[in-house]
């Protein structure tokens, strides 16, 4: 193999003592990571993020390289004292890369499959009281809320075969405790400079972590005993737990309830995001929209259950709708810089030699914005782009707001499933419009934990 043999001999930037070039990453990092990529370093280098380096990947080639040609060696998930507080090494999403991490997601991926006509049909029920609760609004309004719990509930249907009111404060307080660990600063932050652990008020965040965590299992698994207890005839990922495991041990049941929080915290503001991304990108096309809406009337003129007919065997006639969904991913990916993954052995890549126990992040925006791939307008909205000369919607395969590997977003279908269902469930039954005080929302979008769109507020008239 070519290439340079040390960790020091990979390109990158200079990083301040101790904390690196943390202070670069704090918003839009991936924009920053693109641009050093194309201005000084290349596809490939290295960035110290804390105490931690971190290889930085960009471009088509270095992800099919690394997360397909050599996966096994870029498939990890770093360990952390954060992240064994909040999960304990169980579920998938912080799950270190073992025989155990492959086991589950088997099990999760065939589960999904399995119980797939629950999930479609969870899918279905939510977006018909999301059109309910939409035509009660009055005025201009902010969905964010509505949208959310809504997928929320996808999340809840697939697990527990059952929805949840709005009102039951029981789950609603179990989501808020999900997220309320990893949104708050100290996560990344202990993530990324584990000593910083020594300092009373993180040590503290830690012992609350592991608290809360035991608190997730009980809940999850008291919701299961009570799905259980009702005795109903299910199919959701409860019956397959019990099918496949018929007599848990306790480490088992935990694994179940923590790869339920996992669904609820992967499955909830990421649908959401990406969603209103999509109406947002709606809001700013006009003509797209229109040309949506009549493909929409159309293709699903006469069917009794527009939403249901457009995710079953509509779907492969909606190519300009599916082709406005890949572009707001592409110009949108929730999750640009996808989690960080973690070499597992040593390895090279695009020529360089690469050590393991380097943290990984894959920079996907650099591929959605591939001046190459996507010239001559990278930054424009432009559906027409996934569309072939007779308007047939093509995958590029240069969208990957899932991430690309074995490691890729287990939810995808379901994700891909819930934002199709809930853009027929809008724009079939409804003229939506922009209030005119955020016609010129800034589409930067809000840089937290997940790249969201800034608040905007709509107005829905049903359509005749
Ligand atoms: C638009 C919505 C979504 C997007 C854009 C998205 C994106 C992602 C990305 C980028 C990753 C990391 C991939 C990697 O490490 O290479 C991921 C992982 C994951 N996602 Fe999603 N996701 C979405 C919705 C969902 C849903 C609905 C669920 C579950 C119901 C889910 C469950 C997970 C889990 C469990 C993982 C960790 C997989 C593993 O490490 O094996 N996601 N997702």
């Amino acid at each position: 193999m070519s290439g340079k043999a040390n960790l020091e001999d990979l390109p990158g930037p200079w990083g301040f003592p101790v904390v690196g070039s943390l202070f670069s990453m704090l918003k839009y990092k991936e924009k920053t990571l693109m641009q050093w990529a194309e201005d000084h370093y290349g596809d490939v280098y290295q960035i110290q993020m804390g105490s931690t380096p971190t290889l930085a990947i960009h471009g088509f080639e270095a992800f099919q390289e690394a997360f397909i040609q050599k996966a096994s060696a870029f498939s990890g998930r770093k360990d952390s004292c954060v992240t064994d507080a909040a999960r304990d090494n169980k579920g998938l999403f912080f799950k270190q890369y073992d025989n155990l991490w492959t086991k589950w997601r088997v099990f999760s991926r065939d589960s999904f499959k399995d119980i797939w006509q629950t999930i479609e049909d969870g899918i279905v029920t939510e977006t018909e009281h999301l059109q309910e609760s939409l035509s009660k609004l009055e005025g201009e309004r902010d969905i964010k809320e509505l949208v959310s719990m809504s997928m929320a509930n996808v999340v809840m249907q697939t697990c527990f075969s059952r929805r949840y009111d709005t009102t039951d404060t029981k789950v609603a307080d179990l989501i808020k405790m999900i997220y309320s660990d990893i949104r708050d600063q100290k996560f990344t932050l202990l993530f990324l400079v584990p000593w910083l652990s020594y300092i009373p008020s993180m040590s503290r965040f830690l012992s609350d972590a592991a608290n809360n965590r035991k608190i997730i299992i009980k809940k999850m698994l008291a919701m299961a005993d009570e799905r259980r207890a009702e005795n109903r005839c299910t199919s959701d990922f409860i019956s397959s737990f019990d099918k496949a495991f018929p007599n848990p041990t306790t480490n088992e049941k935990e694994f179940l309830a923590i790869l339920m929080e996992d669904f609820v915290f992967a499955g909830t503001s990421t649908t959401t995001a990406a969603f209103l991304w999509a109406v947002l990108f709606l809001m700013k096309n006009p003509e797209t929209k229109n040309r949506m809406q009549q493909e929409l009337d159309y293709v699903l003129k006469g069917c009794p259950f527009a939403v249901k007919a457009a995710i079953t065997h509509k779907k492969h006639e909606l190519h300009y709708t599916q082709a406005v969904i890949e572009e707001s991913f592409r110009l949108r990916p929730i999750a640009p810089t996808s989690l960080f993954h973690y070499v597992t052995e040593d390895t090279s890549l695009m020529g360089y030699k690469v050590p393991k126990g380097m943290a990984v992040m894959p920079n996907i925006w650099s591929v959605h914005y591939d001046k190459k791939f996507w010239a001559p307008d990278p930054e424009v909205f432009r559906a027409e782009r996934h569309l072939n000369q007779s308007g047939a919607f093509i995958k590029s395969g240069h969208v990957f707001p899932f991430g690309i590997g074995w490691r890729s977003c287990v939810g995808q279908r379901i994700a891909e499933t819930e934002i199709l269902a809930d853009m027929v469930a809008v724009f079939h039954k409804f003229d939506v419009t922009i209030a005119a005080s955020d016609a010129n929302v800034d589409m930067a979008g809000d840089s937290g934990a997940i790249l969201s769109p800034n608040q905007f507020k709509l107005k829905f008239v049903p359509r005749n």
